[in-house]
């Protein structure tokens, strides 16, 4: 039996667009839902299986991707929204009716900084740009699942195309250290 690992990616990946251009990400009430406009494509759309993204009931991952923060806006109902864990990089702002986190902007002095995480599965359009790769893998078991399941899971996320790595993938994480030697001066800036 084929793990469930979330509704986007179980059954084919989702299909861009190439006429996508930005849509309104809805959280998951039914009276006064919270509405969040993005403007433009999406960006490093991946799996997550760290314990602090937002996932749907009874999945293991999250599907998680980012925007510029300057192409995120809150138009209806932010009143709900409250930032899940005021100390960490990226300020989930949950939904306090259904708990969907909403946008999660980075603003402290951080390679991601000027970037807002967003779960693209709230947008009631199609047409936005598929995960491609899985995060922070070994994260699950910090979930409750039982790392004997792991090869399992690893195997179906290679057989779907969505290379699973317990950190980030190899782009970013050079992305990350090159501003990380480029602040220390290990690199010239
Ligand atoms: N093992 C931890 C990992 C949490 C973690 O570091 N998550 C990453 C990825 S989130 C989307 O890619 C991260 O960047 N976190 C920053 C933050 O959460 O503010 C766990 O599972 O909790
Ligand atoms: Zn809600
Ligand atoms: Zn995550």
């Amino acid at each position: 039996m084929p793990e469930k690992l979330h509704p986007k990616i179980d059954n084919g990946l989702p299909r861009e667009s190439a006429s996508f251009a930005g849509g309104t990400l809805v959280c998951a009430c039914t009276s006064k839902p919270v509405k969040v406009k993005v403007k433009g494509q999406i960006a490093h759309n991946h799996a997550c299986g760290c314990t602090k993204c937002w996932k749907p009931e009874g999945a293991v991952f999250s599907v998680v991707a980012v925007a510029g923060t300057g192409d995120v806006t809150v138009t209806e109902n932010g009143d709900k929204l409250k930032v899940v864990d005021p100390s960490a990089l990226i300020q989930r702002h949950a939904c306090t009716g259904c708990g969907v986190h909403m946008h999660g902007p980075v603003e402290r002095d951080h390679a991601f900084k000027g970037l807002t995480f967003i779960h693209p599965e709230r947008f009631v359009e199609d047409g936005w740009s598929p995960p491609g790769f899985t995060a922070f893998v070994s994260s699950i078991i910090e979930s409750g699942v039982d790392p004997k399941r792991m090869d399992g899971i690893r195997a179906q996320l290679k057989s779907i195309g969505l290379e699973p790595y317990d950190c980030l993938n190899p782009g970013l994480m050079d992305y990350i250290a090159t501003w990380t030697a480029k602040k220390s001066g290990a690199l010239p800036a």
